[in-house]
């Protein structure tokens, strides 16, 4: 029998599972053992996004185990993200069906604008020019969420959200909103703990999920000399201290500071060891002296679109 996971309540009644597996860079190989893994282990979130280009095969290990009888799909709590070539309203709906067909489901739990920089329209994912570089589209991220609002109503996604948003967009969000953003889904970790954006968020009825909590070492760009999070002696020694791994402590450090957690894995010790964080609490010193660790570490700046004039953490305030 797996623990069930607690939740956080959305500002819309609903509720959301605090821990989920991350599958950002997980293979189309190897994701759908590793949510049928997770699923087995008890996550009952997963988060996904089309440009992860796997959406098909994490759909296949849901219908799996629903098939096989283990969970429900109102069990599962899903989420999936609308990719910047896809802001401009008209393509919205569309965009949606297709992560739709992808999982294999009739509705989404959560839908997020990925990003809240536009990308041009040329039916690829990453439209460049002949330089290599990011050809932009003006859409206004205030727009495509009008186009998400109406989703909602119809019952195709039940809640939506944002991600990397800067407090200056999501305020500007909120005041156009209709349907209020229930998350704002960041990079957060001990490097990059998001102490201001996060009171600006929980002020406004916007939880934090965080993403890269582990300090994503798989992440495309990383060179061989980029700190480690997971070997700093400082967070090893507090783990140590608790009889827990580093991993642990991490995903524990975002739960402890209210926020939603997203660890990815496709290894199942690992899907297992970074759930098994139920049963123990980090004391406030600890969280306190973790929060002390920042030193504005962001680990995906997103360079490939900077200049563009909605790039979040540009002349960002936070
Ligand atoms: N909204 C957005 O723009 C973004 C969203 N995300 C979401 O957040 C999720 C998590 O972030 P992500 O950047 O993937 O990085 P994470 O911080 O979750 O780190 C993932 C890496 O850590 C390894 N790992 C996992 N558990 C352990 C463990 N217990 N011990 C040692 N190593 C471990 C994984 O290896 P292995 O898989 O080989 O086991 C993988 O290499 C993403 O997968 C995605 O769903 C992430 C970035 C941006
Ligand atoms: C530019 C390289 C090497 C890979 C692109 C990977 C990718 C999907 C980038 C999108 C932005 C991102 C980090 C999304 C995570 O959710």
């Amino acid at each position: 029998m797996s623990t069930s996971v607690p939740s956080v309540d959305f500002n819309n009644e609903l509720k959301c599972p605090i821990l989920g597996l991350g599958t950002w860079k997980s293979k189309p190989g190897e994701v759908t053992q590793a949510v049928k893994d997770a699923i087995d282990i008890g996550y009952r979130h997963i988060d996904c996004a089309y440009v992860y280009g796997n959406e098909k095969e994490v759909g296949e290990a849901i219908t799996s185990k629903i098939k096989e009888g283990v969970v429900t799909r109102e069990d599962l709590f899903i989420t999936s993200k609308l990719w910047n070539t896809f802001h401009r309203p008209d393509l919205v709906r569309g965009a949606l069906q297709e992560t739709l067909d992808n999982l294999n489901v009739q509705y989404l739990d959560l839908y997020l604008i990925h990003w809240p920089q536009a990308y041009k329209e040329d039916g690829s994912l990453f439209p460049t020019d002949q330089s290599g570089k990011i050809q932009f589209s003006d859409v206004d991220y205030v727009d495509t969420w009008k186009a998400m609002e109406p989703l909602v109503k119809e019952g195709l996604v039940k809640s939506i959200g944002v991600s990397n948003f800067n407090s200056k967009q999501l305020e500007r969000l909120l005041q156009h909103a209709t349907v209020k953003p229930v998350v704002n889904q960041v990079e957060c970790h001990p490097y990059l703990n998001q102490k201001r954006l996060k009171e600006f968020c929980e002020a406004r009825g916007v939880k934090i999920t965080a993403y890269s909590p582990l300090g994503s070492p798989d992440r495309p760009w990383a060179k061989p000399d980029d700190p480690q999070l997971m070997e700093d002696p400082k967070l090893k020694a507090i783990a140590d201290r608790l009889g827990k791994t580093v991993a642990q402590v991490l995903i524990r450090y975002q739960i402890d500071s209210g926020n939603i957690v997203i660890p990815k894995s496709v290894t199942r010790s690992r899907i297992a060891s970074n759930f098994d964080v139920l049963d123990f609490k980090l004391s406030r010193e600890d969280v306190a002296l973790i929060d002390s660790f920042d030193c504005g570490g962001r680990l995906v700046p997103m360079t490939a679109s900077l200049g563009h004039k909605h790039h979040p953490f540009e002349n960002e305030e936070f």
